[in-house]
């Protein structure tokens, strides 16, 4: 849906040929160190900014054409202070086109899922902010739209904030929608089955599951001896590795650990350095 996106801010490239397809029912983890470029891309394809160069098409649409269909919940908190959660919740279901019984179920499913029952009559100044989050996401999915951006949903949440996010993202996805999900906490990743996108500096450097990018990373094996000396050996073989150190090893073996490459070692192979 975006292809070869280019944004400049002054001597600034935020965007430097950014391309990124997300099929309906698909999560994609978008990972970037600070400043390459995930929340431009973002307010590209919600219609927020406009690129220099290249195009985004939403199911065959312009953004401004389908911005209906894009729910965003954005990096910062964007509530108004004094609207309570139930306000939020009918405002931009309203704005989306839902009415009366329609607009009342989503309301009451998305607060259930949310964990946002308890609070709705509260104003959204007074919450605290995994409260503020969820109400956010929740103004950002009350009208299900197809395609959700959802900026570093979880920053500074608890495990229930944690959780409720990735209990909703998963049931939009398995209802059909597209999600981009930018975050800095890969096991959240790993719990949504997510595909993974890796941002450096304004382009995609890695596209794919999970599985195929691990696929070609080393793990690691360590054997103590003797519960003292460590031996670590970063390894593509983990088994044969492991095997050759035990038939070598002149000392009684105390320890062993085997490592699997995870999305830590994906990212920071990758996308080592913040941008300047
Ligand atoms: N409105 C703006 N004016 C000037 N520079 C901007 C603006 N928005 C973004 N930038 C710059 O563009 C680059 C990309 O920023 P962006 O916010 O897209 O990165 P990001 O990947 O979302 O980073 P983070 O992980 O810190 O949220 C950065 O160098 C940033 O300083």
């Amino acid at each position: 849906m975006a292809t070869d996106l280019v944004k400049r801010y002054g001597t600034i490239q935020a965007l430097d040929g950014f391309s990124l397809n997300v099929a309906p029912g698909e999560i994609v983890g978008l990972l970037g160190h600070n400043g390459a470029g995930k929340t431009t891309f973002v307010e590209i394809v919600s219609h927020l900014v406009r690129p220099d160069g290249g195009q985004v098409t939403i199911d065959g649409r312009s953004p401004a054409a389908a911005r209906g269909e894009v729910g965003v919940a954005p990096q910062h908190i964007a509530l108004y202070p004094s609207a309570t959660v139930r306000e939020h919740l009918e405002l931009y279901g309203r704005l989306a086109g839902l009415r009366r019984a329609a607009l009342r179920a989503a309301i009451e499913d998305l607060s259930a899922v949310l964990r946002l029952t308890g609070l709705m009559d509260r104003r959204a100044g007074k919450l605290s902010g995994g409260q503020q989050r969820r109400t956010q996401a929740a103004s950002a999915l009350v009208h299900r739209p197809g395609l959700l951006l959802l900026d570093e949903p979880t920053a500074g949440a608890d495990l229930e904030t944690r959780q409720a996010m990735l209990d909703v993202v998963k049931q939009r996805a398995g209802e059909g929608a597209a999600v981009v999900y930018t975050t800095h906490y890969l096991p959240e990743l790993t719990e949504l089955q997510a595909t993974i996108a890796v941002a450096r500096e304004g382009r995609i450097i890695a596209r794919g599951a999970c599985d195929e990018l691990l696929r070609d990373l080393p793990g690691e094996v360590r054997v103590t001896l003797d519960g003292q000396e460590e031996i670590a050996v970063s390894t593509r073989e983990p088994a044969a590795t492991l095997i050759d150190l035990l038939g070598r090893a002149d000392r009684p073996v105390t320890g062993v650990d085997v490592r699997n490459p995870s999305l830590d070692d994906l990212y920071r192979s990758l996308a080592v350095h913040d941008a300047p």
